[in-house]
């Protein structure tokens, strides 16, 4: 490997406190919040087809008239204490939430521009409201912040002139004082989560970036920062030139969950997922297919087993309301969590070869294995293949302590998990195995000869 001054400045995870808690929520709710969710998609009447809080990008959408929205922002509906007690029934154990997305719009008054709630008819600390109520709620508050800042006067995408270097030095500036700021008046934030941070112009501030990085470090200890915000001096992000990650976990996996363990690499990683296609701001017309609960569980379910969180999206209204679409899941999935949370929180891999019929999860103090059924086989045989050394003893439902499943041998560190639901299963469930580490028998079985 080559010496970097801007590269990944530890390798491997992060075993401190903090870090080891990020690691077991399992599940965290992502707002996308902001003056976009006032046209909520659409423009006089016309269908904008992209994510709604991208709008302003429109060729439809006068800039004029969406840097004017503000003026309108007045969410008479919003109620903090609601959305962090809805976000406590479901089940996240973490929130990120919207400060200033790429529109440039501060739900926090801030006071290096304008353009915030404060000169909002509205007025008020959206920012502070949340921060209050979800920490009330016990719910662990983190900041998305966006470099991209199209309002800045100073913000290039790229840096194509000594006038363009010139003006990105006040925006340089006006990022990082935000960023201080959002951080001394909001000191139980926990994490920042950037967006935004693929432009040139920011790539090109390795030294900026990571100098700003420390100095945040530096204000709140433990503060946990990911692979997106900043590149190494060679222009690489989220891994460094010699491939190391940059930051405490890997951001790359936004609407997409990774496949196998070695997809992650050995880091820690968070999946950002949206309810519809493509969707974080408010769209009052949701086009597409919108996922179910059980969808959503899988996909909570799949990013543990491969030692994930999993943060799923909500885009309040222009109102201040969480639609109702979201209101419904969010009660089905913590519904859910209700009875079955203990496969989630701090819970991870478990290095048994991946069955069809769904995913294995191992608490990380105690090492209760779970199987968490989604795909129930016609002959009620549930798969199982244990390491050399290891002897399933018992299977029962998570549900019924007392239920006993059957577990028959059926071949060298193979075996079946039977179990034949009485009533037709319409959510996943979980059977709770317990193992022996018992030393290698030989056993009578015979490897065939090909
Ligand atoms: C191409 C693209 C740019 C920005 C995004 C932003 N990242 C998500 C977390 C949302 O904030 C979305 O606007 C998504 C796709």
């Amino acid at each position: 490997s080559i010496t970097l001054k801007h590269g990944a400045h530890r390798l491997g995870k992060r075993t401190d406190k903090q870090m080891q808690t990020w690691r077991n929520y399992g599940l965290g709710q992502f707002i996308h919040w902001g003056v976009y969710a006032i046209p909520g998609g659409h423009w006089e009447g016309k269908y904008y087809p992209g994510a709604a809080e991208w709008i302003r990008s429109w060729k439809e959408m006068p800039k004029e008239a969406y840097d004017n929205l503000y003026k309108q922002f007045n969410p008479e509906k919003f109620n903090a204490r609601g959305w962090a007690k809805q976000a406590k029934e479901m089940g996240a154990k973490y929130v990120i939430i919207t400060t200033k997305h790429h529109d440039g719009f501060c739900l926090w008054p801030s006071k290096y521009t304008d353009y915030t709630i404060a000169k909002s008819p509205y007025k008020k600390d959206i920012i502070g409201q949340l921060v209050d109520a979800y920490d009330a709620e016990g719910i662990d508050v983190y900041l998305y912040f966006s470099i991209i800042d199209w309002n800045h006067p100073g913000y290039r995408s790229s840096l194509k002139t000594e006038a363009d270097r010139k003006e990105y030095e006040d925006f340089k500036t006006f990022t990082r004082n935000q960023l201080v700021e959002l951080l001394e008046r909001y000191p139980s934030t926990k994490g920042l989560w950037f967006d935004g941070s693929w432009d040139k112009a920011w790539i090109e501030q390795a030294e900026f970036a990571d100098e700003l990085g420390r100095e945040l470090r530096e204000m709140i200890p433990g503060l946990i920062i990911g692979s997106r915000f900043r590149a190494d001096e060679n222009g690489n992000r989220h891994f460094d030139t010699n491939g190391d990650m940059m930051g405490d976990y890997e951001q790359g996996w936004e609407r997409k969950i990774p496949e196998t363990i070695e997809d992650i690499h050995g880091n820690d990683w968070d999946c950002v997922m949206t309810i519809p296609e493509n969707q974080w701001g408010y769209h009052s017309d949701w086009k597409g297919h919108v996922k179910t609960s059980n969808e959503l569980i899988e996909m909570l379910v799949k990013s543990v087993s491969l030692d994930g969180n999993f943060v799923l999206n909500f885009g309040p209204d222009g109102e201040g309301n969480i639609r109702p679409e979201e209101t419904k899941l969010a009660a089905e999935i913590g519904a859910w969590m209700d009875v079955n949370k203990e496969v989630v929180y701090g819970c991870g891999y478990l290095d048994w070869k991946k069955q069809d019929w769904g995913y294995y999860t191992v608490n990380r103090e105690t090492g209760k294995k779970y199987m968490v059924v989604f795909n129930m086989p016609v002959s009620g045989a549930l798969r199982v293949k244990v390491p050399d050394n290891t002897r399933p003893d018992k299977a029962y439902l998570l549900e019924q302590p007392e239920s006993d499943i059957t577990i028959e041998e059926i071949h060298r560190n193979e075996y079946f998990v039977h179990y034949k639901p009485m009533t037709p299963v319409k959510k996943p469930f979980v059977i709770v195995i317990e193992t022996t580490e018992s030393d290698a028998d030989e056993g009578h079985y015979q490897k065939a000869k090909t």
